[in-house]
């Protein structure tokens, strides 16, 4: 860019600024640089890179300089380095968006520490925002402040943020405490094939609320005469389902139980946090939960969600198929024992460190030192169970795992109907991956990986499954269309490149 043109984006910025009525220090936080680069990009003294342009657009909220958010961002890849050092994982999604919408049953702040900075907590802050909470990430932190009004607008709700990921969904259980009737836009988010709502549903017609799908819209009564409390038997072991029945329960005057519940990771921090604001709920981490219902919850609360078992998983898979020696750091290893004892038999070598507790005061932690070898197919099909069995969501990465283990391996995703198929996109970088059927693809290894263009499937775990893939390929892959990894993963190309991957963004003009 030429001086000029500098100066002239400069002002540009510091009008935009001006009439959002942010101070150059505000506009900093949300950019998560300082006043002073803010200042200098101001007057034109800073050298600013498309993407810079793009974030400065997105955080002004303003056409002047949106020169290319609209655009999708895509990753160049310079693949076939080895890793090496040490990796912090990053708190969970999943907990993330719990919490988020458990702070709805709060009538105090809720401030959610060291919170996943991701593309899903962005919508569901956006959600939030328009029916009139306030949000404010607390200066040089990743700590979320959120403030509920006295009465929540539905109004005014930002329906495209909502469309675009299946959280809503979760809004049903603490609304129903708000709200006699209320609509909600139709749940978003991968396409993963057809996911269940009727689970929901059922939950919450213990409590009274009755669902119909209209027009894009899950439109809501609920009848306060139904007695709830007593026993609710879910009608499958789901993560979210389970939430929204905690959701409902929490509020309730009485004791609820809960059958059937999943007791996975997330919905566990979910309980913690639950306890932080005085519900009590024996059983956690089992799948018969006893909620002790407040009927108002009014103070102020903080809490840390643990860490993401999901990002652990990607980031032991980015060093199986790089052949790499890295440490990972604050792996919540209850949750990945499964995975590492699968691993450990297809000949993988790894060491732990003694626990240690997450920030939330319950989650064992630990560290995991991977040592390359080399590796051979397991002996029975890999499939998934709710928890405690081998994390749906790790699923994908046993793909690429496959792929650089010696012999052919079964993957068996019965639980959702598209996203074995999405597998397949590891053939142009060199995988054999042959679809038996929609849930089952059969791989054979070794893999000798080379460089490929792909699209990002329309799903978070595939797309990071070919991004490893990517990693370990000799010469130059291009990603295209990254957004859904950024859904789940915080900041990963810049943590990556830390351990001596080459990522680069760019985006299409
Ligand atoms: C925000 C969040 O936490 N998302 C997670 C949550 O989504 P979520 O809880 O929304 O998952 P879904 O309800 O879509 O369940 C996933 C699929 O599994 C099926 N199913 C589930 C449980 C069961 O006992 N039997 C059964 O058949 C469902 O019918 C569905 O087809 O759980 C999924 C499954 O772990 C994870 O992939 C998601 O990352
Ligand atoms: C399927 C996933 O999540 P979600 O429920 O947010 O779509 C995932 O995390 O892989």
């Amino acid at each position: 860019m030429t001086d000029d043109y500098l100066d002239r984006v400069g002002t540009l910025i510091r009008d935009a600024r001006r009439q959002r009525k942010l101070t150059q220090s505000e506009l900093a936080e949300s950019l998560q640089t300082s006043q002073s680069a803010v200042a200098r990009i101001e007057q034109g003294k800073q050298n600013l890179s498309l993407e810079m342009v793009a974030r400065i657009g997105e955080a002004l909220d303003t056409e002047v300089v949106q020169v290319a958010t609209n655009t999708p961002l895509n990753l160049r890849i310079k693949g076939g380095h080895k890793l090496s050092g040490e990796i912090d994982v990053r708190t969970s999604k999943n907990a993330a968006v719990a919490c988020l919408c458990a702070s709805l049953l709060n009538k105090g702040k809720t401030t959610l520490r060291n919170l996943a900075r991701i593309e899903e907590v962005n919508r569901i802050t956006e959600v939030l925002n328009s029916i009139g909470v306030k949000t404010r990430w607390l200066p040089d932190s990743s700590d979320l402040e959120i403030t509920p009004p006295a009465r929540l607008d539905l109004d005014a709700m930002d329906e495209a943020a909502a469309q675009r990921t299946r959280t809503i969904l979760m809004f049903l259980g603490p609304l129903l405490h708000e709200f006699d009737d209320f609509k909600l836009p139709n749940a978003g988010g991968c396409d993963l094939g057809a996911r269940t709502v009727e689970p929901h549903m059922h939950a919450l017609s213990a409590f009274g609320l009755q669902v119909e799908a209209s027009h894009g819209y899950y439109v809501a009564t609920v009848n306060r005469e139904v007695a709830a409390g007593a026993t609710i038997i879910l009608t499958e072991r789901g993560d979210t389902v389970t939430e929204n029945a905690l959701f409902a329960a929490a509020r309730f005057d009485g004791t609820t139980t809960i059958r059937n519940a999943s007791p996975n990771y997330m919905v566990q921090d979910l309980c913690f946090f639950l306890e932080k604001l005085g519900v009590r709920i024996d059983g956690i981490g089992t799948t018969t939960l006893i909620v002790h219902g407040r009927p108002h919850i009014d103070q102020d609360v903080e809490y840390h969600p643990s860490e993401d078992p999901i990002e652990a998983m990607s980031l032991l898979a980015a060093a199986v198929v790089t052949t790499s020696e890295i440490t990972i750091k604050r792996v919540p290893i209850e949750f990945m024992e499964i995975e590492l004892t699968l691993l450990a038999s297809m000949g993988m070598k790894y060491d732990l460190s003694p626990e240690y507790t997450s920030a939330n005061g319950r989650t064992r932690l630990a560290d995991l030192r991977t040592i390359p070898g080399p590796l051979v197919a397991p002996k029975d099909k890999i499939h998934p169970m709710p928890f405690p069995g081998l994390n749906i969501d790790n699923l994908p990465f046993f793909a690429a795992i496959a792929a650089v283990a010696e012999g052919q391996t079964m993957i068996h995703d019965w639980v959702y109907e598209n996203r074995a198929i999405y597998l397949t996109e590891l053939t142009p970088l060199g995988a054999k991956v042959h679809l038996m059927d929609p849930h089952r693809v059969l791989i054979e290894g070794p893999t000798r990986w080379r460089a490929a263009e792909v699209m990002c499937p329309p799903a978070l775990r595939p797309s990071m499954v070919v991004l490893l893939a990517m990693l370990a390929a000799p010469g130059e892959s291009v990603l295209r269309n990254v957004y859904v990894i950024n859904r789940g993963y915080e900041d990963i190309y810049t943590r990556l490149n830390a351990l001596g991957a080459d990522i680069q963004s760019f985006r299409d003009i």
